[in-house]
């Protein structure tokens, strides 16, 4: 099955290219006063890290829950670069078996900051580790097998550990339980993102207008990532053209690359059209939606429908996605069923 979406679409919020990892460095905030937005979860990270600063201990284990491209692997970075501590970035896929975790923690030097990036995807065995690590920052390591099996305890250096997931009710209670904080990273605002944008325009020396600024950033899904990205574009073509980013500049360039008004991608498109026009508006199941526009039931779980949630044009049903209103009059499709009976919507 060939997805129906690339890492490196331009309205993707998934992680991307090294070209874009590297812009993306470029422009991370590095302290929570130059991170945008999100306040609330700003203000609590801010009094954990101050309460860990005047006790003199590392700052307690912060979980990060929220789809991709909010800023959760920057907020790690300004856990450890705030506090002063290092910091050490790996991800749940990386750590197939307990031994690659016990290899990672036994090499942490005391105060870091330990990273796991889609923790919700780590091997079963390494979570049962995870938990001892964390409660008491030691594990136990077994030799052997079978009846002679032994376990051997490892005293670790004391951590924070910074989970990062866009699954948060994927992982089990008693690893969610370990966490001193969640935080729920939600989708920005328009005036949020037209912070973000300005900012890496300054950053990226482009001169952009307050019209174009809004333009990008209304159609950037509430994602920051998606923000820089479209941003990166709209200068591309203003060099080319060899004039500043006005709001003609912007909607010519984002047309180019197909993102509509509301920022919907090829992929949304793609569910929201399958839902409408093979299963007349639903409800439809997340793997019978998934199969049928071949892409991952994950990917369309946790990055498509977030987001289709929120503008209001997809809900969720016990028996399964079903379009709203504003959905059927986006895509100005009628109901077979109102179309068969003369109904009006
Ligand atoms: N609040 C913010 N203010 C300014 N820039 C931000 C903010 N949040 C994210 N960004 C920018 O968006 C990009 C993506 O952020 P980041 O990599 O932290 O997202 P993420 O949630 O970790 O995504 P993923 O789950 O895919 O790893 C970065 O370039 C970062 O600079």
């Amino acid at each position: 099955m060939s997805p129906a979406f690339e890492p490196d679409d331009v309205v993707s919020p998934v992680a991307a290219s090294e070209a874009e990892i590297a812009f993306e460095g470029a422009l991370r905030p590095r302290s929570l006063a130059e991170f945008v937005g999100q306040k609330k979860v700003r203000g609590q990270l801010q009094l954990l890290l101050d309460a860990a600063a005047i006790q003199q201990r590392t700052p307690d284990h912060i979980l990060l829950a929220g789809p991709p491209g909010l800023g959760k692997t920057t907020l790690a970075m300004i856990v450890a670069q705030e506090t002063d501590r290092p910091l050490r970035l790996t991800s749940g896929p990386a750590i197939q078996h307990a031994g690659d975790l016990a290899a990672v923690l036994s090499s942490l030097v005391p105060g870091e900051v330990l990273f796991i990036d889609e923790i919700h995807r780590m091997a079963r065995s390494a979570e049962e580790m995870l938990y001892l690590a964390m409660e008491d920052f030691r594990i136990d390591i077994m030799v052997g097998k079978g009846a002679g099996a032994t376990s051997i305890p490892l005293d670790l250096a004391p951590f924070t550990l910074v989970g990062a997931t866009t699954r948060a009710g994927l992982l089990p209670n008693p690893l969610r339980d370990r966490f001193g904080f969640t935080a729920h990273l939600e989708f920005y605002e328009t005036e949020e993102l037209v912070r973000v944008i300005e900012r890496a325009a300054q950053l990226l020396g482009v001169t952009i207008g307050a019209e174009a600024l809004v333009e990008i950033a209304s159609r950037s899904r509430g994602t920051p990532r998606i923000a820089n990205r479209l941003l990166r574009r709209v200068r591309d073509y203003a060099l080319v053209e060899g004039g500043d980013a006005t709001l003609a500049v912007v909607q010519a360039a984002l047309h180019l690359y197909d993102v509509d008004e509301l920022g919907l991608d090829r992929l949304d498109r793609a569910v929201m059209t399958t839902i409408l026009q093979r299963f007349d508006g639903g409800p439809v199941g997340l793997s019978t939606l998934a199969v049928s526009v071949g892409e991952e039931a994950e990917t369309i779980e946790s990055v498509v429908e977030p987001f289709l949630v929120r503008i209001g044009l997809l809900s969720r049903t016990p028996r399964g996605r079903v379009a709203t209103k504003a959905g059927w009059a986006h895509f100005g499709v009628v109901r077979q069923s109102d179309a068969l009976f003369g109904d009006d919507l």
